[in-house]
C-alpha cells in the first residue's frame, strides 16, 4: 500500500480516546487506516523497545515529581502504553502513580497542573449537576468522588486533592481491567479549609471556607442522584472525605456506592490479618489490639476485625472489647470528658477505671497488646520505645502502621525489624523495601486499600450490583486473604505479591460477585449459575487488556491488526501482534 493511498474506512475507528493512535506499534497498513501515517516515525516497534525507550526516559527524571509527571504524559498520550508499561512494572512503578509521589502531587497539585483529568463539580453549580455531567464524553462504570478534605494524612487539600481519584482510577485499570474510558475522576469543589491554599494566586478552587454539612448533603443529594441518572450502574466510590460517615449512611441502601477509607481498608486490613493471626501462633479470642489513630480509617478497621473476630466463634461484646484506641486526646473512654464523635461511641472504654492515658507507652504497659495499628497521620508515632515494648510482650507482635504517605506513616519496615529483632508481623499503608536481616530478606506486607477496591468495584459492576453490601466488602477481605500462592504462605508473607494483583483481583472481584449474589443484589442471573472456573473466565474476558484491546475497534482494523501480525482472526495478545510486527518491514 502506498503511502497515498486513503484508508479503507472512514469509520469506526479507535474511539477510547484516540491516544492510542499515535502508538509507534502500528503497522503501515494500522497507520493507513488511521490516517496517522507520516505523522509517526517510520519504524515499526515492539512493546518492548517502546517500554525501553519509556523506562530509561523514567530514569532520566531526577525526583519522583518529575517523574510522576513524565508518566501523566505518558497517559495523556498513549493510554494502552501507561497501561502496558504499569502491568510489566506495576511494583516499581505504583509508587510514582499512587502513594506516597501521589501525596507530594497533591500538596503541589496547583504547581504541577498541565492538563485536566476528570472533572470539577463546584458548590456554584448546584441545580446545574445532571446538566454538566453531560459534558463527560463516555459511558462510565466507575467513579472515584473527593472533596480534597482528607487527602492520605495531608489534610484538606481542596481541589489538589484530584490525583486521588485519577491514581484510585488508574489502579482500577492496571489491577481490575476497568477499561480506562469507563472511569472518571471527579473532584467536588465545596471550598475548603485551608487557608495557605485559598490565599495561593496558582490554586484552582474555590477561595470560600467549606460549606456546611447540610450543603454538603444537599450537594452531595443532587450528585448521587445525578451521576446515577446519567450512568445508571455506576459504581461509585468515595474517598479521602473528612468526616465519610454521613454519606456512608444515607447513600449506602440507595446507590451502588461504598467508601474506601471505611469499608476497604477494613477489608484489606482483615485480608492480613487473618494470615497474621494465623501466624501469630496466638488464638484470635487472645488478641488485644491498640490503635492510634479513631478517625474513620482506624474505626473502620476495627469494625471489620470485630466481624472477623464474630465468625470465629467470639461474641460481640466480647470482641468490641479487645479494642483501645487512641486519638489526639488520649485513650478513647466514656468518660474523659469530651464529647466523642458518634463514630467513636462504640468502641469507648468503660473499664478504665478513671484513669485516662494519654501516652501510647504508657497505654501499651497498661493493655500488653498483641496488635498496634497505626491510623493517626503521626509519622514515627512507633518509636524505639514502643516497639521494644511490643516485641518484650510477644513472640511475634502484629505492628501495622497504616498511615500515608510514607511521611506520616507510624514507622518504617527497617524500624520495626530493629526494634522487635526481626520477630514483627508487619504491613504499611506505602510501600517500603525489603530489607536483609540476620541472613534473611524479609520483605514487608502493603496493608493498602488497592489489594480490595478494584475486585470491589469490578465485581459491583459484573453482577451489577444495586447496592454494594457489607458482605460483599467483607468477601473482598476473605478472597484476599485466601489469594497467597504457596510460596508466599511458605515465606510467611501477609499479603500477596503486588505483581500478582491481576490474578488477586479476579479472585476478589469472584467473591464480592458471590456475596451480591447471596445478598439478592445482584442482576444478573446467569452468572449464577456459572462455576467459579467459568466464573473467573467470564470475569478475565471483561477485564481490559493493554496487550490486547479489543474493545472499540472495528472488525476491519482487528482483522488489520491481526493479518499484520500473521494471527489473522485470533485473539492471541499483544505478543502474538508484537512478534508479527517486528517482522514487518515498514514502508
Ligand atoms: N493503608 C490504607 O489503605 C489506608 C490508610 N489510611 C491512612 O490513615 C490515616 C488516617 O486516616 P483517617 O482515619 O481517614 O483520618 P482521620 O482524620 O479521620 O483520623 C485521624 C485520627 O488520628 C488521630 N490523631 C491525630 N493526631 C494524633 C496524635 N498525635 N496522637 C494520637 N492520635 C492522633 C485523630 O484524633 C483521628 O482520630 C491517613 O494517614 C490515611 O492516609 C486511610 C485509609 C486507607
Ligand atoms: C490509601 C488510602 O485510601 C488513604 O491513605 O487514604
Ligand atoms: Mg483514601
Amino acid at each position: 500500500m502506498s503511502p497515498s493511498q486513503t484508508p479503507r474506512s472512514e469509520s469506526p475507528r479507535l474511539i477510547s480516546t484516540a491516544t492510542g493512535d499515535y502508538d509507534t506499534s502500528h503497522t503501515p497498513e494500522v497507520r493507513q487506516y488511521l490516517k496517522t501515517y507520516g505523522l509517526v516515525p517510520p519504524a515499526v516497534q515492539s512493546f518492548e523497545v517502546q517500554a525501553e525507550r519509556c523506562l530509561k526516559l523514567l530514569a532520566m527524571k531526577t525526583t519522583p515529581i518529575e517523574k510522576f509527571q513524565y508518566l501523566v504524559h505518558l497517559k495523556a498520550t498513549n493510554v494502552h502504553l501507561f497501561y502496558r508499561l504499569l502491568a510489566e512494572n506495576i511494583k516499581e512503578l505504583t509508587p510514582l502513580i499512587y502513594t506516597p509521589t501521589v501525596g507530594e502531587a497533591c500538596v503541589r497539585w496547583h504547581e504541577i497542573f498541565t492538563q485536566p483529568e476528570g472533572m470539577y463539580l463546584s458548590y456554584s453549580d448546584r441545580g446545574n449537576l445532571r446538566q454538566i455531567l453531560n459534558n463527560w464524553p463516555q459511558n462510565v462504570e466507575m467513579t472515584v468522588i473527593t472533596d480534597g478534605s482528607r487527602i492520605l494524612g495531608l489534610g484538606d487539600l481542596g481541589v489538589n486533592g484530584m490525583g486521588i481519584p485519577v491514581g484510585k482510577l488508574a489502579l482500577y485499570t492496571a489491577c481490575a481491567g476497568i477499561r480506562p474510558d469507563a472511569t472518571l475522576p471527579l473532584t467536588i469543589d465545596l471550598g475548603t479549609s485551608n487557608k495557605a491554599l485559598r490565599e495561593d494566586p496558582l490554586y484552582m478552587g474555590s477561595r470560600t471556607p467549606k460549606v456546611s454539612a447540610d450543603e454538603e448533603r444537599e450537594f452531595l443529594d443532587e450528585l448521587m442522584e445525578a451521576l446515577t441518572d446519567r450512568w445508571p450502574g455506576i459504581v461509585i466510590q468515595f474517598e479521602d472525605f473528612k468526616n465519610p460517615f454521613p454519606a456512608i449512611e444515607r447513600y449506602q441502601n440507595k446507590y451502588t456506592m461504598f467508601n474506601d477509607d471505611v469499608q476497604g481498608t477494613g477489608a484489606v486490613i482483615v485480608g492480613g490479618f487473618i494470615n497474621a493471626v494465623k501466624a501469630s501462633g496466638v488464638p484470635a479470642k487472645d488478641h488485644r489490639a491498640v490503635f492510634l489513630g479513631a478517625g474513620s480509617a482506624g474505626v473502620g478497621v476495627a469494625k471489620q476485625i470485630v466481624e472477623y473476630f464474630i465468625k470465629e466463634g467470639i461474641p460481640e461484646e466480647e470482641a468490641r472489647k479487645k479494642f483501645w484506641f487512641v486519638d489526639s486526646n488520649g485513650l478513647v473512654t466514656l468518660d474523659r470528658g469530651d464529647k466523642l464523635a458518634e463514630h467513636k461511641v462504640y468502641f469507648a472504654r468503660d473499664d478504665n477505671n478513671g484513669r485516662q492515658y494519654q501516652s501510647l507507652a504508657r497505654l501499651i504497659d497498661y493493655v500488653q497488646p498483641t496488635i498496634l495499628m497505626g491510623l493517626s497521620t503521626i509519622g514515627g508515632a512507633f518509636n524505639r520505645d514502643i516497639l521494644t515494648k511490643m516485641a518484650q510482650i510477644n513472640d511475634r507482635p502484629v505492628i501495622f502502621p497504616l498511615s500515608n504517605p510514607s511521611s506520616k506513616s507510624e514507622c518504617t519496615f527497617e524500624e520495626a525489624v530493629r526494634h522487635t529483632e526481626g520477630r514483627c508481623l508487619f504491613a504499611s499503608g506505602s510501600p517500603f523495601p525489603s530489607i536483609e536481616f540476620g541472613g534473611k530478606l524479609l520483605t514487608p506486607g502493603q496493608g493498602n486499600n488497592m489489594y480490595v477496591f478494584p475486585g470491589i468495584g469490578l465485581g459491583a459492576i459484573i453482577s451489577k450490583a444495586t447496592n454494594v453490601t457489607q458482605d460483599m466488602i467483607y468477601a473482598s477481605a476473605e478472597s484476599l486473604s485466601t489469594s497467597l500462592n504457596e510460596q508466599e504462605i511458605a515465606d510467611g508473607w501477609l499479603y500477596p505479591d503486588i505483581r500478582r494483583i491481576r490474578e488477586v483481583s479476579v479472585v476478589v472481584t469472584r467473591g464480592v460477585i458471590r456475596a451480591a449474589q447471596k445478598n439478592g443484589v445482584d442482576r444478573v442471573p446467569e452468572l449464577r449459575t456459572l462455576s467459579d472456573e467459568k466464573l473467573d473466565a467470564y470475569i478475565k474476558e471483561r477485564m481490559y487488556d493493554p496487550f490486547n484491546d479489543k474493545e472499540h475497534i472495528s472488525e476491519e482494523l482487528a482483522q488489520l491488526m491481526a493479518t499484520a501480525s500473521g494471527l489473522s482472526g485470533s485473539t492471541h495478545g499483544i505478543n502474538g501482534i508484537v512478534n508479527g510486527l517486528q517482522q514487518s518491514a515498514h514502508l
